[in-house]
């Protein structure tokens, strides 16, 4: 579904990304992971259009999207949550996770004014879909809350049910247990698990290792802004640069 081909980001001739080589296949979960400044978030505004690659391609269902902005992406079908929270704090959890299907509404504010009819029953089609979403992620009972006023695992949850509401292509999960307990990362990792289930391509980028192999099809190493390693969770676990690039500089700092 989406392929990188020798990409490279340079900031001030610093190298962030060095010759990156790797696929999300369709249908599965793919996680992306490596060590502090390895090169996670910069490949995903890569694929994301926040960033531009300084060379390299991106091909996205056959379609080359790098350097393509943000939002041309994003209706192509990929969408993300970002690390930090981005929430409208005095919107309701319903209102946020709304704001997911803005590309579905688009009538003039005339338009919109009149009432008409259709348009009525487009507004509950997308609010019902937007209870979907919330539904499958426990939040249905807390649509009329402000955002602001949930508890920091809820308000993870609403990201990520704003980012499947409008039916992506392609989810770009960055580090969503980040911050959580572990009953709460146990609980999100099962949601993971679901959405997998139901046939949704992840890219899960993820420093809880715990959760990576557990619920990964496919993970991808990158170590220094390469990628080192590509495999299942009992693969990379077992490669020796791995270990020595990833896991045992976690054992050093232990
Ligand atoms: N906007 C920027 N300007 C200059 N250097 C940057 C910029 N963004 C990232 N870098 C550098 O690029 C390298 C990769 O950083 P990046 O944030 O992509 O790593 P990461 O794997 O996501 O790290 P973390 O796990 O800590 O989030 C680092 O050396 C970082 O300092």
């Amino acid at each position: 579904m989406l392929r990188l081909d020798g990409l490279n980001k340079f900031f001030g001739g610093l190298p962030a990304l060095q010759d990156v080589c790797m696929s999300v296949p369709a249908g599965q979960l793919t996680a992306l992971i490596g060590p502090n400044g390895a090169g996670k978030s910069t490949l995903i505004n890569c694929m994301t259009g926040v960033l531009s690659p300084t060379s390299g391609s991106i091909r996205f269902m056959d379609q080359e999207i790098a350097g393509l902005p943000a939002h041309r992406i994003t209706r192509l079908g990929i969408h993300r949550t970002f690390q930090n929270l981005r929430l409208f704090p005095r919107l309701s959890v319903l209102d946020n996770v709304l704001t997911g299907l803005t590309r579905e509404g688009g009538e003039s504010m005339f338009m919109a004014m009149l009432r008409l009819p259709y348009l009525r029953h487009r507004e509950r089609r997308l609010r019902l879909r937007a209870l979907e979403a919330m539904d499958q992620f426990g939040l249905a009972d807390k649509a009329g809350w402000p955002a602001g006023v949930l508890a920091y695992g809820d308000k993870k949850r609403v990201e990520l049910a704003r980012a499947i509401v409008g039916r992506p292509k392609l989810l770009l999960l960055d580090e969503p247990v980040a911050g959580l307990n572990a009953e709460e990362t146990a609980a999100v990792g099962e949601q993971l698990r679901n959405l997998r289930r139901a046939g949704h391509t992840i890219l899960l980028v993820e420093h809880d290792m715990d959760l990576v192999m557990n619920i990964a099809d496919l993970v991808v190493v990158l170590d220094s802004g390469c990628c080192i390693a590509t495999g299942t969770a009992d693969e990379v676990r077992r490669n020796p640069l791995v270990l020595e690039a990833y896991l045992g500089r976690m054992e050093a700092t232990a």
